[in-house]
């Protein structure tokens, strides 16, 4: 299994289920401002409300074969063995499905993701132990706090502005390496550095 960064934003999602777990994987997914539906004959509470502050579409009957066409991604999140199996049969191999039942049928899993900034740190145990992978999301939310987001964002700009400056390539690379120092983690540091650059 590999690891993809994915740009969902203004890609069809459809997900077949509106419950619980149909409800996270839209959750995780809102971030990434997908154009999502659900389509089941019960939606929950939760995942209407959701579907209501995103503009999600609701399709209230159970998934057909050809609902899928032209999805980017799709989530078999029924609570129904024998159709998440049936409808993963008939997708063609080169759309992206994810079984939340059945990982091995499908050819996409979610990972649990810390968010900092810039920083995007994920996990899997390739549905060893979601368990263990949840326990390790909490332990990263500790080692990299919210002070990160300015960190990363601090990196960002500094790398715009090393690849602008007329130096020769090695000497931009080992700039590069040297803001890396543990120093610049604090803030008063790199405000410092700033000013310094500034001249
Ligand atoms: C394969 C995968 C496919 C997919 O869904 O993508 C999958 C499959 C299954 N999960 C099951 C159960 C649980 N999953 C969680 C939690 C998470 N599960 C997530 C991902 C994945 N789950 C993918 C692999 C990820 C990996 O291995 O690393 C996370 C990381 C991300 C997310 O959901 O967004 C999210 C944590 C996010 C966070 O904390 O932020 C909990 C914990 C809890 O809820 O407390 C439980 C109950 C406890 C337990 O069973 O351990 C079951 C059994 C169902 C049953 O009961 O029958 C199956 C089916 C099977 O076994 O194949
Ligand atoms: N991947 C994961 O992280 C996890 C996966 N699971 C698995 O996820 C599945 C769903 O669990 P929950 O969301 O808790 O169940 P749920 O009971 O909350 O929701 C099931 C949904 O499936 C819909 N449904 C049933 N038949 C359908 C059909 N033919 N077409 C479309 N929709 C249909 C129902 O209307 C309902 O909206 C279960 O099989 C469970 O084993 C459970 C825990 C975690």
């Amino acid at each position: 299994m590999q690891p993809l960064i994915i740009d969902l934003s203004g890609k069809k999602v459809i997900i077949a289920g509106g419950g619980r777990i149909a409800t996270r994987k839209a959750k995780v997914l809102s971030a990434e401002k997908a154009l999502i539906t659900f389509i089941a004959p019960e939606i929950s509470e939760e995942a209407r409300s959701l579907a209501k502050e995103y503009n999600y579409e609701l399709i209230e009957r159970e998934a057909l074969p050809n609902d899928f066409s032209g999805a980017m991604l799709v989530i078999l999140a029924t609570n129904s063995r024998t159709v998440n199996a049936s409808l993963v049969n008939i997708l063609p191999p080169n759309q992206l499905v994810c079984v939340v039942d059945e990982s091995g049928e499908g050819n996409v899993t979610f990972p649990a993701t810390v968010r900092r900034g810039h920083l995007q740190i994920a996990v899997t145990s390739n549905g060893s132990s979601p368990k263990l992978t949840r326990k390790l999301k909490r332990e990263l939310e500790e080692q990299f706090d919210e002070s990160w987001i300015g960190y990363t964002a601090w990196l960002y700009e500094m790398r715009k502005k090393v690849k602008q400056l007329d130096l020769p390539f090695e000497e931009k690379q080992q700039i590069l390496w040297d803001i890396l120092a543990d120093e610049y983690k604090d803030e008063a540091a790199r405000q410092r550095a700033i000013l310094l650059s500034q001249g």
